[in-house]
């Protein structure tokens, strides 16, 4: 090692990049920035994305060129069954990531291109694969295979992988901590509401189920996926609809969720057309709560007892709606929001359960970056 400290992160999800420059030695925040709505007129694709990134980077006098830039963290959204530990990014590496592409054609690409981009720029710099299916590593068999046959599941490596897993980490440890308890003695469902959606089940620090599965499209209705459906609507569609294999991968994962319900994606246009009583937009969200119940209620069954229900990313840190419409009339299974703490706008975790609510209810901002700004500090450093 060199002595340098710092840390850049490249978060690319499937609708933003985000990136944050962190200084390891204390902490110190030195830039960040959020990209949004790529796909949209504005910014066309993750290439130009991470242009306006660079030139970001570069207008603060912290570009990739600084000598105290000690790495690049990379989220890399699906790592198979391999990767299941942050990976130091060989040219070996990179090829398995490419390999993983099919199952997760919205994110894979996007996180190739930015160890590319990188790599273009600083050659001689460690960059670090941090991946969302690596917290996920731990489900029991029970939760993480599917009831197909065994030899035709094993042969494709077709299993529950789970995704957001970084932040699922962050957060429930977060949660932890904002309950004054440690991680081991907690158990926390976490709703990890953004673009993409996943819920996921957390036993004293263990992942013991979560939502998404072989690719990041099943579980929870998303911003463009559907989520859980009948297989056998797929094969319908192909018999009888006549949509090939690529048009109902279409369908399914940029043309369903809220956009295919009511034609936005995005839920602050959502909730802004249910307020003017859009049916259309009201449909969309109670299609998106009842969703979200029906798994909070099942994990609730998983995990036996319950210490908290954790909010996070976009939609979950900021539609109090959502929120208020997930948690209504769950009394009985001892989880009271509390509407005037649930409707305060805030940055920091908070409660927003009602005082003396048995099973708290929680918003804490995930951190991504932060988590794997950490988990590639400590691996460079190890390298030594
Ligand atoms: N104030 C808000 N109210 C409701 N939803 C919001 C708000 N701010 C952001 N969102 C939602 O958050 C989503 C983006 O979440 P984010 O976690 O950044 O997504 P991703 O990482 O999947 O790209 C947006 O699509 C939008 O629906
Ligand atoms: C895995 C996934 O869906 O990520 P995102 O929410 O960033 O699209
Ligand atoms: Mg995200």
């Amino acid at each position: 090692m060199t002595g340098a400290t710092r840390v850049l992160v490249l978060n690319s999800g499937s609708s933003s990049v985000k990136y944050q420059l962190i200084d390891m030695a204390d902490g110190a925040r030195l830039g960040s920035g959020l990209v949004e709505r790529i796909g949209g007129g504005e910014v066309p694709d993750h290439t130009a994305a991470l242009d306006l990134v660079a030139e970001q980077l570069a207008a603060n006098g912290t570009g990739l060129d600084s000598p105290a830039l000690a790495a690049v963290g990379h989220r890399v959204v699906h790592g198979g069954t391999r990767f299941t530990a942050p990976t130091l990014i060989t040219d070996e590496v990179l090829q398995a990531v490419r390999e993983l592409v099919p199952l997760a054609p919205l994110h894979n690409p996007a996180n190739i291109t930015g160890i590319e981009t990188t790599r273009k720029l600083r050659p001689d710099l460690p960059q670090v694969a941090v991946f969302d299916t690596a917290f996920h590593a731990t489900l029991p068999e029970s939760a993480a295979r599917y009831a197909i046959d065994t030899a035709t599941a094993d042969r494709y490596s077709v299993r529950r992988y789970g995704f957001h897993g970084t932040s699922h980490q962050y957060v429930s440890r977060r949660a932890a901590q904002l309950l004054g308890k440690s991680p081991e003695s907690v158990n926390v469902i976490v709703l990890h509401l953004g673009n993409g959606a996943s819920a996921a089940a957390v036993a004293g620090g263990v992942c013991v189920d979560t939502s998404m599965g072989l690719t990041p499209l099943e579980g929870l209705v998303m911003g463009t996926r559907s989520g859980d459906l009948d297989p056998a609507v797929l094969l319908h569609l192909h018999r009888v609809g006549g949509l090939s294999v690529d048009e109902i991968d279409d369908l399914l994962n940029r043309r369903s969720g809220l956009a295919g319900l009511c034609g936005d994606n995005d839920m602050r246009e959502v909730t802004r057309r249910l307020d003017q009583g859009d049916p259309q937009a009201k449909l969309a969200f109670d299609i998106y709560v009842h969703r979200l119940r029906k798994y909070v209620g099942g994990y609730y069954a998983v995990l036996g007892r319950v210490d908290a229900v954790v909010f996070t990313a976009g939609v979950g840190e900021n539609a109090v709606p959502v929120r208020a419409a997930a948690m209504a009339g769950l009394e009985a299974l001892g989880i009271e929001l509390d509407p005037a703490r649930n409707s305060a706008r805030s940055r920091e975790p908070r409660l927003v359960s009602r005082e003396g609510s048995r099973v708290a209810v929680a918003v804490v901002p995930t951190d991504e970056e932060l988590e794997i700004a950490r988990q590639t500090f400590s691996l460079v450093s190890d390298l030594g």
